[in-house]
């Protein structure tokens, strides 16, 4: 068997956290369209731009700086939401002295992507984000970076993702199609109402032995069955409080 890194999955958020994106291509748009989904604060330092980025830039939802990456990028944080080119490059130069080390947690970008189509460039991001200790993922090799993008489906609250660590994305992308037919759309109704059943047994009942037999006989629940054949009625709390007081002490 070849050596490869056991990555640690993780879900992060990233809602109102600062991401920088140097290069504005194909890649970097797929990659930027999951971090605005996941309510990231996005700059892309890139010369030119896809059309879907700079409409983007234009709507006001990611922060575009039309030049290229320069050393020194990564230590400048982010200054607000939605900020234009001159107010953030105005930001930057009032900063100048400050590095990534003084900058406060919140302006501090909680990742980095290193996506232009010039691997030196690539590399040098991915350097300059692991002085500073920033995550970076590296484009076109992995191997410089510390982090990998995996293939995901989401249903909802249900987020299913694959990885093969770099042994190919078409293999990801392949079995997350498979998932998708299992994971038809009716999980995101089945979440949110195992959610609510959850959020109301862990308000309700405070033993913790008891509780994680509820939780256990919740997650047994038909509840699926029942969406998929269009016999699901929403439970209310008094419904809820029944189903406890059934199951309690069995
Ligand atoms: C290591 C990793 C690092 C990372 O990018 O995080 C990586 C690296 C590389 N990808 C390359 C190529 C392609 N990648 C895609 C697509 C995706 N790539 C994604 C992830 C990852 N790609 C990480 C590994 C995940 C894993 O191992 O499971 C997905 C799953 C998620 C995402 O990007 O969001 C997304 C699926 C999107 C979806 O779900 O639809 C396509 C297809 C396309 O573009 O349509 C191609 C062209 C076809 C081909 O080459 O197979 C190259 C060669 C570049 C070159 O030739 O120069 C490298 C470089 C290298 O291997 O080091
Ligand atoms: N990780 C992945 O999933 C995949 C990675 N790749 C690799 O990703 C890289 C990018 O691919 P594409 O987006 O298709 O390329 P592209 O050519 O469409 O985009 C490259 C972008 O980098 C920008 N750029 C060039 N020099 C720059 C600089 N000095 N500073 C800032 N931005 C600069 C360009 O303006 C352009 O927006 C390639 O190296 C490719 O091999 C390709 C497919 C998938």
């Amino acid at each position: 068997m070849s050596e490869y890194v056991p990555y640690l999955p993780i879900m992060l958020d990233c809602r109102a956290r600062p991401i920088l994106v140097i290069g504005g291509g194909k890649v970097a748009e797929r990659k930027i369209i999951h971090m605005l989904e996941a309510g990231a604060i996005v700059t892309v330092i890139s010369p030119d731009v896809t059309a879907s980025i700079q409409q983007l830039a234009e709507k006001g939802q990611l922060n575009w700086l039309k030049r290229e990456y320069r050393a020194g990028d990564l230590s400048e944080g982010i200054c607000s939401p939605l900020t234009t080119e001159a107010t953030v490059d105005a930001s930057i130069a009032e900063r100048s002295d400050t590095t990534a080390h003084s900058l406060d947690q919140s302006q501090r970008y909680l990742l980095v992507y290193a996506a232009t189509s010039l691997p030196d460039v690539n590399q040098s991001v991915a350097e300059e984000a692991q002085r500073y200790g920033i995550p970076v993922n590296v484009a076109d090799r992995h191997e410089r970076g510390t982090f990998i993008n995996p293939a995901v489906i989401r249903r909802g609250r249900l987020v299913a993702s694959v990885s093969t660590s770099g042994a190919g994305p078409a293999i990801s992308r392949r079995i997350v199609s498979e998932l998708e037919n299992y994971f038809y759309e009716d999980y995101e109704l089945y979440m949110e109402f195992m959610y609510h059943l959850r959020h109301h047994i862990k308000r309700v009942v405070h033993d913790p032995q008891e509780r994680r037999r509820l939780l256990e006989q919740a997650a047994a629940l038909d509840v699926l069955a029942q969406i998929r054949h269009k016999q699901f009625v929403w439970w209310d709390e008094e419904q809820i409080e029944q189903w406890i007081i059934q199951y309690r002490g069995r």
